[in-house]
């Protein structure tokens, strides 16, 4: 039966905090022995009665809304903590009776809310810890007028240190990890030297993403181990940044690889265009206006950087052209810019340029240690080309199978030309069928009907400055011979891009795709 003396020992051990001071503790203590014993009993062994053992004493932190004028971060985190307990909740346990969408566009989870009054328990290295929200005060109100709330974390005074020390930072860090894995990445292009966002919408992640498995992994794994190392690039004072180069054919995946690794990593893509770039004073502010945890992107940088000759931002090495800031930024400006103060000024960076002809890339690019990782994507393998078939139509295994993979092995077919073919039709077997029959034609060198990925690509083409015709002097006179050598890429990307992937020239004719000796695939 409770006596009075526990009733009012109960009371008084609510109201022992973890944030009261010893003082506070005295005074409490002082009360609750005048409370419970007769007046005149000497004081310190009424304590020494009426204290719990221990393990029966609870502490408690109590965490308000608002903290001042402003919104208390602990509270906020505790709450987003709470509504993962009640969602993982048995049937049963605390009654969940608030159930809400947070507004905000890309908001898809519905989020769980105790009501004042209630508890919920959770359970952390072997400590029980007991959140329960009470309905708020005094203090400041929300802007709605109601008053804000506070959760009361308790636990057994045992365990204060695993719950000062380790919950609530583990909490803090978990609320944080979960708000990175909801946050959609953003993409941001420059337009008149600002960056304008956009939502990213693709939604190309690693799982869905055909690519050999070993290579896949060892993209992720570098990712992974480049986030978790915060201590190692601090101790050897490196910047926290990484480079990769993405090199293959049009269609391959080059693109969709960096939605994957923006997706997962959670960091915005601000997709640079060189072209739309006017001077190195416009490049240096956008690089200083890009936020940290974010991704670099400059796609097909052969062209992009063909469209700004060397020369001109370099100051005019020839005396010519004198240095001026207003000049087109070069690959050299870039990169000093990018060790430079864009390593100092930020960090968690990555830098990523495409390219579809690694043939064409200015040497500064590919000396060692100028990209940290180059990164092949390549001609659709059978490996691959099984992903495909597994994430479009979840066949994982086909009559047609052993004839794709014998022609894939024949032929070259980028995965945006197959996932083409799969994605025309839901029934899986006429997609299979278009597929091997993209590659049959393709071996017996018949024009494929409709208009291909790839072969749109080629027409269109991703992106390209057109190149002024510049007049084609004797071989081998300084200057004019690189320019030369522009004009007859500008040739080769319109129609020789097939030439150099065994195609034969724009028309394709008999033979067009077979697969040159030695070519590598996924
Ligand atoms: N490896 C792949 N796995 C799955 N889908 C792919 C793959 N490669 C390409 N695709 C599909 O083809 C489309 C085009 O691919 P993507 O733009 O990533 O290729 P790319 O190599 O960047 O091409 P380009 O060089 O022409 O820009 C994608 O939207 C995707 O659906």
């Amino acid at each position: 039966m409770a006596s009075p003396a526990n009733g009012a020992l109960e009371r008084y051990k609510s109201a022992i905090t973890a944030a009261t001071s010893v003082v506070g503790a005295a005074m409490l203590l002082r009360r609750l022995v005048a409370d419970v014993l007769p007046a005149g009993a000497p004081p310190l062994v009424g304590a020494l009665l009426l204290l719990p053992p221990p393990s029966a004493r609870r502490h408690a932190v109590v965490i308000e809304e608002f903290d001042g004028a402003f919104y208390n971060r602990v509270f906020l985190a505790a709450r987003a903590y709470v509504s993962t307990l009640l969602a993982a909740a048995p049937t049963g346990a605390p009654p969940v009776v608030k159930a809400s969408l947070p507004r905000g566009a890309g908001a898809e989870q519905i989020t769980l809310a105790m009501r004042p009054g209630t508890t919920v328990v959770d359970v952390f290295r072997g400590a029980e810890l007991t959140w329960r929200l009470s309905g708020g005060g005094g203090g400041r109100r929300r802007a709605d007028g109601s008053a804000g709330e506070a959760f009361r974390l308790s636990f057994d005074a045992r365990h204060k240190d695993v719950a000062l020390g380790a919950y609530l930072p583990f909490v803090m860090a978990r609320v944080e990890a979960m708000a990175r894995e909801q946050r959609q990445a953003k993409l941001y292009s420059n337009e008149w030297g600002k960056w304008r966002p956009v939502r990213l919408r693709n939604a190309s992640t690693f799982a869905t993403l055909a690519m050999d498995a070993e290579m896949r992994q060892d993209v992720v794994d570098d990712l992974d181990m480049f986030l978790g190392r915060k201590e190692y690039y601090e101790r050897t004072g490196r910047a926290w940044k990484r480079g990769y180069l993405i090199h293959g054919p049009p269609g391959t995946g080059k693109s969709s690889l960096v939605a994957a690794i923006s997706n997962h990593l959670h960091f915005d893509v601000y997709d640079l265009d060189l072209g739309a770039v006017r001077s190195n004073t416009e490049l240096r502010k956008l690089l200083i206006r890009m936020k940290n945890r974010s991704i670099l992107l400059v796609e097909d940088v052969d062209c992009a950087l063909a469209a700004a000759p060397r020369r001109e931002a370099d100051g005019g090495s020839d005396g010519s052209i004198p240095a001026s800031k207003h000049h087109k930024v070069t690959l050299s400006g870039l990169l000093n810019m990018v060790d430079g103060l864009w390593s100092s000024s930020g960090h968690e960076r990555i830098l990523i340029f495409t390219t579809n002809h690694m043939d064409r890339l200015d040497p500064a690019l590919l000396r060692p240690g100028r990209m940290d990782r180059h990164i092949h994507m390549g001609y659709c393998g059978f490996g691959a080309f099984r992903e495909l078939a597994a994430t479009y139509h979840g066949v994982g295994d086909h009559p047609l199978f052993p004839e794709i993979e014998a022609l894939l092995r024949e032929v070259d077919a980028a995965p945006a030309e197959l996932a083409e073919r799969l994605l025309a039709t839901d029934d899986a077997g006429a997609a299979l069928e278009s597929a091997a029959r993209l590659l049959r034609d393709r071996k017996a060198g018949v024009e494929e009907d409709g208009g291909g990925y790839v072969k749109q690509k080629l027409h269109a083409g991703p992106r390209r400055p057109r190149l002024r015709p510049v007049p084609v002097p004797a071989p081998g006179r300084g200057r004019g011979a690189s320019a030369a050598r522009r004009v007859v890429f500008d040739e080769e990307i319109l129609l020789g891009v097939s030439r150099r992937q065994g195609r034969g020239s724009g028309r394709r004719g008999r033979g067009a795709g077979v697969r040159a000796p030695g070519r590598g695939r996924r």
